[in-house]
């Protein structure tokens, strides 16, 4: 990670963001690396997904291994021959160091003289003109150990996203004529027909044509509970059937399926910075050829102002670049992000990188759109008041207006007008006006359907019936439209929208965490007011979509805010929140327009995500104390002449190493809590 694998076969490319060297921050990550070389690049393309086949097999363990091993014979041989044993450390020193060399040099052809590996080149090559053989060959080993177990332990964090892509199988079977054959997944074509039998994992995102089965769908969503799907659902790459055979019918190319953008997301996810990272970028910029200055001072100027021993003070100079070596403080961060993204993705959260994820941990204020977000979003005709003419020539009117809207309601009537098998006609010249209306042309009339607000300046007078059904309805939670016939109010109907099972939970869940809550709707204040105090949520209700944009604008004012909607027609005020979460209308539009998606539709997650937020931040935050830590306590026994300059590369190494598997401990988040 923060030290480049360095064997010529490029070695694991871990969490694909760490910066490679601690003072090269524009060097965006590893691959960069091996870029250097373009014929190492063909190698490491095909190996960055072989990557934790077995760590003791990779050219990298084998180079420390002999590395080990040589030191070893020079150590048995010095013990004969004390003579020889400066000569014999000195040799694997340099051989051991070699490829730190090599890439000391790559970075240094390219400019760039700062590097972990020029650090390390100096500090070992003093030491060898200082006559420090053993010191020099042990900094070299603990070095190429560290940079060992970071890539093993960077492999498994970049395994929590890769085991998402394990859950696909290589294979499925197709139907041809009588029977199926087995075709590569990636041969699938949208229309194919596949049989997926009990116990088999369903091999690309379909449709069920023919049987019914239970799924568990836990390894994409995180929904432990196994859902059944029958004819005509749809069901996701990567879940597994649980009971029954199914024929299904691809819908998908296997790289657009479900389970393979989530895993694209999620890795562009760890390639972005946090702003955390830019700033621990831009410090070691000056931060290690500041490093270089003391030692160069340290070594300097004892001797010669202050009559020092020039070997004593030559070996604390060297100490100190070494102790400067600011890998663990590179890696505190992208290690944390990389791993908290993981466990998110795992448990059906996703966020679109660091950036989000941070600004998440902050949030004190969550915005819930209502319709889709904090309800399921479809509404259903509950009650209708006819005031001129039948119930069903008021519905057959509603519902040819309503048929030029995507609206919830408009779902709603149409599906009350084919409950009740009325035929009814098209209408022209069909409008929208955004959180007020739909009108059109039927029969030479002007039908609108509204909001009773609007209704109200439109119409030439509310009939005191209409009036006190809508009153009466809203009290009880439900919306009520008014349908209007050339400005005369022909019907009010009311549809009602259950909120979600977890609503009341989840928005408890976050009063716990202390993140205020706030419903900002469209619906009518007394609708939303009754649906606001069944779950314990403060109202803004009337607002015109504009509103909405400025009552962020508000919330914002007093620190970050999330807002939480369906991500389809609050898409603006998704954007215009710190961060936008969305929520239901399917995972494909919320994962384009928003900062985070839920994969699952429950209210709970959006706590879940800023407990999820709020454990990688507080990581994060061990992670620089405990790589600065580290380095103040060294950098003083150092000064002191306490400590020895192989302790001073193994503290380094151990911080690296304490760091990473402290962002390892992220991808078991949620294991404990809940489910
Ligand atoms: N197509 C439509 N048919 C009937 N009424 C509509 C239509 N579009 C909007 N309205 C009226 O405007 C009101 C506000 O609509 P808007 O879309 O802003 O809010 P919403 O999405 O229904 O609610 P929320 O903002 O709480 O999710 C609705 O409650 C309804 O009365
Ligand atoms: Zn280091």
């Amino acid at each position: 990670m923060a030290r480049c694998p360095s064997m010529s076969r490029p070695a694991p490319q871990p969490l694909a963001l760490a910066p490679c060297s601690c003072s090269a921050p524009t060097r965006k990550h590893n691959h960069d690396h091996d870029h250097d070389h373009d014929d190492d690049h063909a190698a490491h393309d095909s190996h960055d997904h072989g990557i934790d086949g077995a760590w003791w097999q990779s050219e990298q363990f084998r180079f420390v291994l002999a590395t080990v091993i040589g030191l070893a014979i020079a150590y048995g041989i010095g013990l004969a021959r004390p003579a020889w044993s400066p000569w014999l450390f000195g040799v694997s020193a340099l051989v051991g160091a070699w490829p730190v060399g090599r890439r000391a040099a790559a970075a240094m052809g390219r400019g760039k003289l700062f590097t972990i590996e020029s650090l390390m080149v100096v500090a070992v090559a003093g030491a060898l003109v200082i006559g420090e053989a053993e010191e020099a060959a042990v900094v070299v080993i603990l070095f190429l150990v560290g940079e060992m177990l970071e890539s093993i332990s960077a492999a498994r964090a970049r395994a929590g996203i890769r085991a998402l892509a394990d859950l696909m199988p290589r294979t499925a079977a197709r139907e041809r004529g009588d029977g199926t054959e087995d075709v590569p997944i990636a041969a699938l074509r949208v229309g194919d027909i596949l049989r997926v039998r009990p116990g088999d994992r369903i091999p690309a995102d379909g449709v069920i044509v023919s049987g019914q089965s239970t799924l568990d769908e836990s390894p994409v969503t995180g929904e432990s509970i196994p859902v059944f799907r029958a004819e005509g659902t749809s069901v996701l790459a990567g879940t597994v059937n649980l009971t029954a055979t199914l024929r299904l019918r691809v819908e998908k190319d296997a790289e657009d399926n479900t389970i393979a953008r989530i895993i694209k997301r999620v890795e562009e996810a760890q390639e972005s910075k946090a702003p955390t990272a830019r700033f621990i970028d831009r410090f070691s910029r000056w931060y290690t050829p500041a490093a270089m200055l003391a030692a160069a001072i340290t070594i300097l100027l004892p001797p010669l102002v202050f009559g020092g021993d020039w070997h004593v003070w030559a070996y604390r100079g060297l100490s100190l670049l070494l102790i400067a070596c600011p890998c663990a403080l590179v890696l505190s961060t992208p290690a944390a992000i990389a791993s908290g993204l993981a466990a998110g993705a795992r448990r059906g959260l996703l966020m679109k990188g660091g950036a989000a994820l941070e600004a998440m941990g902050t949030v004190r204020g969550i915005a819930f759109d209502k319709t889709g977000t904090l309800t399921a979003g479809r509404p259903k005709v509950t009650d209708l008041l006819a005031l001129d003419g039948s119930e069903d020539a008021a519905l057959r009117l509603a519902a040819a207006v309503e048929q030029g809207s995507t609206h919830p309601i408009a779902h709603a009537i149409i599906e009350e007008a084919r409950q009740r098998d009325l035929a009814y006609p098209t209408a022209d010249d069909v409008t929208a006006i955004a959180g007020k209306a739909v009108h059109g042309r039927v029969d030479g009339r002007r039908i609108c359907v509204a909001s009773p607000r609007y209704a109200a300046s439109e119409a030439t007078a509310m009939p005191a019936a209409a009036r006190d059904a809508i009153q009466r309805w809203e009290g009880g939670g439900k919306t009520a439209v008014v349908v209007l016939s050339d400005r005369d109010v022909v019907a009010v109907i009311a549809v009602r929208d259950e909120p979600r099972e977890d609503a009341r939970q989840g928005l408890a869940e976050l009063r716990a965490l202390g993140v205020a809550t706030v419903l900002l709707s469209g619906d009518n204040r007394r609708t939303a007011g009754t649906i606001g105090q069944s779950l314990g949520i403060d109202v803004k209700a009337e607002l015109l979509p504009d509103e909405k944009l400025g009552e962020i604008a508000t919330l914002k004012s007093a620190g970050p805010v999330a807002m939480v909607g369906d991500g389809i027609n609050d898409a603006p005020a998704l954007a215009a929140a710190t961060v936008g979460i969305a929520m239901g209308g399917g995972t494909q539009v919320a994962l384009e327009t928003a900062d985070a998606a839920l994969l699952r539709d429950r209210v709970r997650g959006v706590a879940e995500l800023v407990r999820l937020s709020r454990t990688t931040l507080a990581n994060i935050h061990q992670n620089i104390a405990i790589s600065l830590g580290l380095k103040a306590v060294f950098l003083a026994t150092t000064l002191m002449g306490t400590t020895t300059m192989w302790m001073a590369i193994l503290a380094d190494t151990g911080a690296t190493v304490i760091v990473t598997l402290n962002a390892l401990r992220l991808l078991r988040f949620g294991l404990r809590s809940d489910a």
